[in-house]
């Protein structure tokens, strides 16, 4: 099979320049996605000797430790030479610096260009989402922002281990360009319109995988991680219906999916400080043992501030919050502490999820029908 024919998109993207703005674990992960995908890519990273190790040595040891980089690409720390001619740019920073590396980065962004939120986190000061940010800080259109997400944990996917994600634009032409710059041998991508539960599928499960860690850390077994999981799905569509997601976009990649996967990895950051802390460590020590960025403990706040604004009962994030502000015990987090006023709960499923649904079974049950 020829490049131009393979289903990877290499000969589609012969010629395609891409930015990735972000030379941690994912952003340098994704970079070689896009590279090998047949992309002319450049990473920015903030500190020089990082872009000078990928550009040079083809290798980031500090985030990636044994992963040989491609060959073509490029690496700098000057966001102008950057982005200059990239028609897509990926966003791979912390979501509490989105706001800041945006206002850096708009002199030298081309009116063209989309935008693309790697990120799986909300901003605290503000509650919003990263296409939010990227829209309330640039001078773009819906249709010049996108995200992508799903079940990647960096180094399983730099090892070429097989896997997907979803690229959501609200311009299905657009999630589909990006989806076909995403597509290498080992990394398939997905598309659909549904940015709102594209972009809070990756930041809901990250506060079901704190919950995971902190029962593992506990030493619980299967049968509670089984029990948070699910319920952690239900309150995660919930959630993302009432912000105006597509429901069944929580049972796919970007949902499910990750959700799957950031609760069952030990690689996951989330579900590391989650142990941490289920095994006694305060939040400060289990920040400094990290290292690395765990999105989870920062969106919670604000998560179940905008969920207290729908009216959306979140019990296993409220105990998680419980548990990291030192109000919980970590062996009381499960969902058996669930039962609002002792009430026997409904047990609202993917396909029942509606806005309002559980608070009116609630009603229901306590008599109040008006
Ligand atoms: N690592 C993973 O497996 C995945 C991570 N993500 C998301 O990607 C985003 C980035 O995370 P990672 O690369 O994993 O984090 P990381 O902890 O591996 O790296 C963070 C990067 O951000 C940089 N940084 C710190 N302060 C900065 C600032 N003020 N301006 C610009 N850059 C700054 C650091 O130097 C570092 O390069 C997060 O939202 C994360 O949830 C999404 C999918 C997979
Ligand atoms: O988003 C991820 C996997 O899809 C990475 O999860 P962590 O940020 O918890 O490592």
């Amino acid at each position: 099979m020829n490049a131009r024919t393979s289903p990877d998109g290499r000969g589609r993207n012969r010629g395609r320049k891409v930015a990735v703005i972000g030379s941690g674990s994912w952003g340098t992960t994704f970079a070689k996605v896009l590279s090998d995908a047949g992309c002319d890519v450049t990473v920015w990273a903030r500190r020089p000797e990082i872009a000078s190790e990928i550009q040079v040595a083809k290798r980031n040891s500090q985030y990636l430790p044994g992963i040989n980089l491609p060959k073509g690409l490029q690496a700098t720390s000057d966001l102008a030479a950057a982005v200059r001619g990239a028609r897509l740019v990926f966003l791979a920073v912390p979501s509490q610096t989105l706001r800041q590396n945006l206002i850096d980065l708009e002199p030298f962004l081309d009116h063209r260009s989309v935008l693309v939120s790697l990120v799986k986190g909300v901003e605290k000061s503000t509650t919003m989402r990263m296409s939010e940010v990227i829209a309330d800080t640039l001078d773009v259109g819906p249709e010049r922002i996108a995200v992508v997400s799903g079940p990647n944990l960096a180094l399983e996917i730099a090892k070429e281990q097989p896997t997907g994600a979803v690229a959501s634009c609200a311009e299905l032409a657009v999630a589909q360009e990006v989806a076909t710059a995403a597509s290498a041998p080992y990394f398939r991508s997905y598309v659909n319109t549904d940015v709102v539960g594209t972009e809070l599928g990756g930041v809901l499960k990250n506060l079901i995988a704190l919950a995971i860690g902190i029962v593992d850390g506990v030493g619980y077994g299967e049968n509670t991680k089984a029990a948070i999981i699910t319920r952690g799905l239900a309150e995660m569509t919930e959630f993302a219906v009432a912000s105006g997601a597509d429901p069944t976009t929580m049972s796919g990649l970007a949902g499910l999916g990750d959700l799957i996967a950031t609760c069952q990895s030990p690689l996951s950051r989330n579900n590391t400080a989650g142990r941490l802390i289920g095994q006694g460590y305060t939040q400060e020590e289990t920040r400094e043992q990290m290292q690395q960025v765990a999105e989870g403990i920062t969106s919670v706040h604000p998560v179940l501030e905008l969920a207290r604004e729908r009216e959306i009962v979140m019990p296993i994030v409220e105990q998680v919050q419980m548990v990291l502000a030192g109000t919980m015990a970590p062996k009381n987090l499960g969902p058996h502490l669930a039962t609002e006023d002792a009430v026997p709960q409904p047990e609202l499923t993917l396909g029942a999820a509606q806005p309002g649904r559980w608070r009116r079974f609630l009603d229901l049950m306590k008599g109040n029908r008006a």
